[in-house]
This record gives structure tokens, sequence and C-alpha cells, in this order.
């Protein structure tokens, strides 16, 4: 089939932006080198992919402390927990089920510890480029069994894709006389439906795009409690939970990472209304409040100004929210941390948040708190990405390896990283938990005291009523002993 390169490039370049659609400003700058491995991490989810939580969203969802945090155990976020992670589990965690309204989803099938690795799976379909068009080639060579596989995934065809024309103009052969009217049509909709899987179902795997048996059958949330990525050491699409989930729960990630975790509820319906065909209903989505909103965009302008804080400005408008101060910009970057925690945004945008405030802190001589973040960031990383990151290691681009420059500078200094003095330093999170646990134990309180007067006031209504029937009972009684004593004065 012939393909015309000045029309590939012409027209498929909305869907190279479909696949890189979160490329939004304010961005914030991944202090990652700009490798294939940091692409694996910035992805955005492309199913290029995200989920409303039937069990995300709606059971553990809102906060049961009373207050505006969307993480429903943001209280119990110690990824302290995880510091050695559980090992990659043979046994299925998982299982997946069909839901009305959501399609096929996977739901956990016992508790899943933070950190702990979900999926591990070599891609179904991979392409080498973010060029749509070119998953049919690698689609014919797959076997008749991926085929069907393949062929099961959820199909979407989103109008401004114009996946027909893209067919008829690039995939097939004008000359190709052997195709009769009948087959050209049979084969524009068999390349359709190819495009329209690997549309709604791609995630970004190095530098191209792969779809995945398992991965692709997440759903998303915008507070997700899965991370998923592609590990370029193990060559696997990986799954991790980023938070304890229950069994029942539904797991989901997100379909709109980087920068879209910043978006806010009118924004993210758009995008996914648009690209997935779905309307997310998740916690964040439901929140008529207008509380996650406006977290969503205060963290975005947090972010907006951090970079600029320490990159410089590319925009010719005064931008808001630039600290003006090192003293300034740690707090800033503290306040990002802690929404973020607070929104259940707890992967990358987190990690690139404590990497921010250790950078800051290391800048000012707080060694202390440089050690706490980049700590942190070890953390949460491990918890969304595992432990083999060989390649991020390589490329000086992974948490570990700026919790060692910190260290590195901390002897520099003549200061003893604190782990040598037999203290472990408090991450922002614990410090989180620890704060949101007490306001939980208090609300618990308080949801105890009210259920106890609840009741007594309930025991005392039925007490009342058992003795209001009978007192009925016994006037009933004497009138039956009137009417038999004194028949005639009956009635
Ligand atoms: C990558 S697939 C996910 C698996 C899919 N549910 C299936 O049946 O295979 C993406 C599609 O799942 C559905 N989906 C994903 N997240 C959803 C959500 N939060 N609510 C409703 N539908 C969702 C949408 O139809 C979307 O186009």
């Amino acid at each position: 089939m012939a393909v015309d390169s000045d029309l590939t490039i012409r027209n498929l370049d909305h869907i190279y932006f479909f696949v890189e659609n979160r490329t939004p400003e304010p961005t914030i700058q991944s202090t990652r080198s700009p490798s294939p491995t940091s692409l694996t991490l910035s992805r955005s989810a492309s199913p290029s992919v995200g989920s409303s939580d039937g069990g995300c969203g709606s059971g553990s969802g809102s906060s049961s402390s009373g207050n505006s945090a969307l993480n429903p155990l943001a209280a119990k976020f110690e990824p302290t927990a995880c510091l050695t992670p559980p090992a990659p589990t043979t046994s299925k965690l998982y299982e997946c089920r069909e839901v009305k309204g959501r399609g096929l989803a996977l739901f956990a099938t016992s508790l899943i510890p933070i950190g702990t690795c979900i999926v591990s799976e070599e891609p179904l379909l991979h392409i080498g480029e973010n060029v749509l068009h070119l998953a049919w080639g690698p689609y014919c060579r797959l076997s008749n069994l991926q085929k069907k596989t393949f062929d099961a995934l959820h199909f979407y065809n989103p109008e401004h894709l114009h996946l027909e024309r893209a067919s008829r103009l690039l995939l097939i052969d004008p000359n190709d006389h052997s195709l009769d009217a009948e087959d050209v049509e049979e084969l524009v909709q068999d390349q359709v439906r190819v495009m329209g899987i690997f549309a709604c179902n791609n995630f970004q795997c190095g530098k191209g795009l792969a779809v995945f048996a398992t991965t692709s059958r997440l759903n998303h949330s915008c507070v997700p409690n899965v991370h998923h990525s592609y590990n370029p050491t193990i060559k696997k699409q990986t799954v991790y939970a980023v938070r304890d989930i229950q069994a029942g729960e539904e797991l989901c990630t997100t379909y709109l990472g980087g920068q879209g975790v910043y978006y806010v509820r009118a924004q993210r319906i758009e995008s996914l209304r648009n690209n997935y065909g779905f309307t997310c209903a998740c916690v964040s989505c439901s929140d008529m409040t207008g509380q996650s909103d406006a977290r969503r965009e205060f963290m975005s302008a947090l972010a907006y100004g951090l970079q600029v804080f320490q990159y410089g400005s590319q925009s010719p408008d005064p931008v808001q929210c630039v600290p003006t101060s090192p003293l300034l910009a740690l707090k800033q970057a503290e306040d990002l941390i802690y929404m973020l925690i607070e929104e259940g945004i707890l992967s990358i945008e987190l990690c690139k948040a404590y990497r921010l405030a250790s950078m800051v802190a290391l800048g000012l001589g707080d060694f202390e708190r440089a050690r706490e973040y980049a700590f942190s960031e070890v953390e949460v990383e491990r918890n969304c990405l595992g432990g083999r990151l060989d390649d991020l290691v390589k490329n000086g681009a992974g948490a570990a390896c700026w919790s060692e420059n910190v260290d590195e500078a901390m002897k520099k200094a003549g200061v003893l990283p604190p782990a040598a003095k037999g203290r472990k330093p408090k991450s922002a999170s614990q410090k989180l938990a620890a704060k949101m646990k007490k306001k939980q134990k208090k609300a618990a309180e308080r949801g105890l005291q009210l259920k106890a007067e609840r009741d007594a006031g309930r025991e005392q209504k039925a007490a009342e009523k058992r003795a209001k029937i009978e007192a009925q009972r016994e006037e009933e009684r004497k009138r039956k002993e009137y009417d038999a004593a004194f028949p005639g004065l009956k009635g």
C-alpha cells in the first residue's frame, strides 16, 4: 500500500496531537534529563489513557474525615510502608468484569497494599512513532490469537481523528487494481476498527505507543489508585498501586497524565469525551462544591510559578504565583505537595513537587529538609515505578540519584545525613498523614458521639411509643371489662 508521506504528516498532525494531548501550558519542566525514560515517566495516559471510579470514586472517594481532601486514604498515605517494595506477585490480584456504563474493568480481588506491582506485561501491539495509521501493518502481522485479543478491546472512533478519511487516504493504494469496490469498503472498515481500537487503548511506550492486553482494560479516574508506565529496563508495562486498594475496588489509572492532572473538571470532561467518548464521574468530577476545581487551579498556578522561579519565563505576560525568594519558593513547593496529596494525586507529579522542594531547600542550605523531600520522592517513585529502574539510574534521572546528590552535598558541607545519626527524616506525606489521622480520629469520635446521641434519642422515642401502646391496650381492656359488667350500657 502506498503512503504519501506529505499526507501522512499533514493529515495526521492531529493524531500526533491526540496522543501527546497533554501538552498543556503552564508546564512544569521535568528535572529529569530528556531521555526516553523521562518520556515514559511523564507519560500522559495516552490510552494514551484515565477513570471514573465506581470503586475509586464512589465508595472510597469521599473523605470520611469530613474535610475536603479527595484522597480517601490521605491519612493512611504512608509511603514508608513500602521501603521494601512488595515483590511482584504471581497470584492474580484483580479480576476483569463488566460494569454497567463503563465496559470491562479491573477490580481488586483482595487488599492490594501501596507499592504493589499489579501488572507487568509486554505490549500486544507496538508502533515506534506517535502516528496512528502505523498500527495497521503490525496488526496484520499479529498471530490469530493476538488478533483476537486485540479485536476484543474497546473500540471508539473519535470524530476529530477522521479515521475513515485517514484509512482511504493513507492506507489504501489507489493503484492496487486487485481490489474491487467491495474489497475497498471492507478494508476501510477493518482499518478504521484497528485504528479506533488502537486510539483509545494505547499507552506511551518508549518513543512510540502500544496497546496491552491487561493494562488497556484499566478505566480512567481523575483520582487514580494505580500508576501505569513503560519500564524500559524490563521492557514491560507495569501497573503499581499508588495507595492501598481495598478488595472489590476498581483499579483506575489516569488518561490525563502530565499537566492534565491540573485540569479543572470542565477541561477534563471535555478532553475525555472527545478522545474516549465517556463522561467521567469520579470523585473529583462529581465534586459539586468546587473545592476540587479550586485546588487543581491553585496547584496549577503554584506549579507554574515554581517552574518560572526555577527556569525563568518564556511568556511575555506577567506570571502570578512566582515566588520572590527561595524561602517563599520552598513554602510554595510544600503547599503544592500537601495539595497534591489532599487531591489524591500520588504519582509522578508528586515526585516532581518533592524534587522541586528538595532542590530549593538544598539551595537554601536547609539540608535536613532537602534530604527529607528527596527521601519522599524516592518512596513515591518506588510506589509508582517499582525498584527495577536501571535506565533511570543510568541517565542520572531517578529519585535515588538526586537523593545521593543531596547526601554528597551534605557530606561536603560537613553535615551528617540524618540517617547516619540514627534518625529517619519524616516526610511531608507522613506529616500530613499524621495531621489527617488526628482529624479523622476526632471526626470518628464526634461521629460515635453523634451516633450514641441518636441511638439514645431513638431508644427514648421507642420507650415512649411502647408506653403509649401499653396505655391504649390498658384502656381497651378496661373498656371491655366495663362492657362485660354493664352490657345494657354498651355503646
Ligand atoms: C482503555 S479502554 C478501558 C477499558 C474498557 N472499559 C473496556 O471495556 O475495554 C477506554 C474506554 O473505557 C471506557 N471508560 C474508561 N474509563 C471510564 C470511566 N471512568 N467511565 C466510563 N467509561 C470509561 C470508555 O468507553 C473508554 O473509551
